[in-house]
């Protein structure tokens, strides 16, 4: 598979290295995460990240993104050999950082697809999205020094400085179905999480409702997950936000293509 040059900034058709969308996957399988959990579905995984989470379950489309440029009829048309599916879940990397999504939800649109975009909610695009998962990264996602997967926390600054947007954040509740779905490392998070949550109520118009925020255990194997998701199903009931399971990952553990 060619290797994709690194992609960070969001893209523009005329930056763009190719024409389409830099692809690392897509396979067919049940939505894992989230209100939707259960529902089978198409995901389309394209590759690069405008950040670095030290946790990233998705290394090859972050650390070491990896993929082959797929024009948007081929992607459709792969979509479309999964026949069950209805649902179809854009996801990365970080999706948004490349113009040429908003022509793939168009044409998924225009199919009669329902779309969700798993984003990390710091690029906002006007395109038909349905459920906007966003994943807004807390500081305990940061690639510090001691948590680099790759260096010797080269990505630390930039990282911590484009992790939240308020403007992207506010616009994209105010114009999408949301789910607000935060990776819970434990309860040291929650302080951050309702304060976030506080200020993204303050700059949107639209109401967010506290079982429209997600709490989901950090966690990228069975085995990871044992550690985690019981203390965050408590911080769930604590707090009165909903628990999300890993449900792709408690069935098929880290199997590739799930
Ligand atoms: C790989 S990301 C791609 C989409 C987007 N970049 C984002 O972060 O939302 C897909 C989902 O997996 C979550 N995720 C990534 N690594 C994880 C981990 N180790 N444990 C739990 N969730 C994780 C992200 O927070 C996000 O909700
Ligand atoms: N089954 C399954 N559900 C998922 N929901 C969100 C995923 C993602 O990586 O964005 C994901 C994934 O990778 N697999
Ligand atoms: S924002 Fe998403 S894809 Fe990017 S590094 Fe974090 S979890 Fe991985
Ligand atoms: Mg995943």
């Amino acid at each position: 598979m060619p290797v994709v040059s690194d992609v960070e900034e969001p893209t523009t058709d005329a930056d763009a290295a190719g024409e389409g969308l830099p692809i690392n996957e897509v396979f067919y399988s049940l939505q894992g995460e989230g209100t939707l959990a259960g529902v089978p579905s198409v995901f389309v995984r394209t590759s690069g990240c405008n950040l670095r989470c030290w946790f990233c379950d998705s290394y090859h489309t972050s650390w070491e993104p990896t993929g082959a440029w797929r024009d948007v009829d081929t992607i459709v048309e792969e979509v479309q050999s999964h026949e069950q599916a209805n649902h179809v879940v854009l996801t990365g990397g970080e999706p948004l950082i490349h113009e040429e999504s908003i022509d793939l939800l168009e044409r998924l649109d225009a199919e009669g697809y329902h779309t969700t975009v798993e984003t990390n909610g710091t690029i906002y695009r006007d395109a038909p999205i349905d459920l906007a998962s966003i994943s807004p990264k807390l500081a305990s996602s940061t690639p510090t020094p001691d948590r680099d997967p790759k260096g010797e926390g080269e990505w630390e600054e930039k990282h911590e400085q484009n992790r939240i947007d308020m403007d992207a954040l506010s616009q994209m509740v105010d114009d999408y179905e949301t789910q607000l779905k935060f990776v819970v490392t434990d309860e040291t998070d929650l302080p951050e999480i309702t304060d976030l949550v506080d200020r993204v109520r303050a700059a949107a118009t639209t109401t967010i409702a506290d079982d429209d925020v997600l709490l989901m255990p950090e966690g990228m194997t069975r085995e990871q997950l044992d550690g985690t998701r019981s203390q965050v199903a408590e911080l769930a009931m604590e707090y009165g936000y909903r628990y999300t399971p890993r449900l792709h990952v408690d069935l098929w553990n880290d199997a590739p293509g799930t």
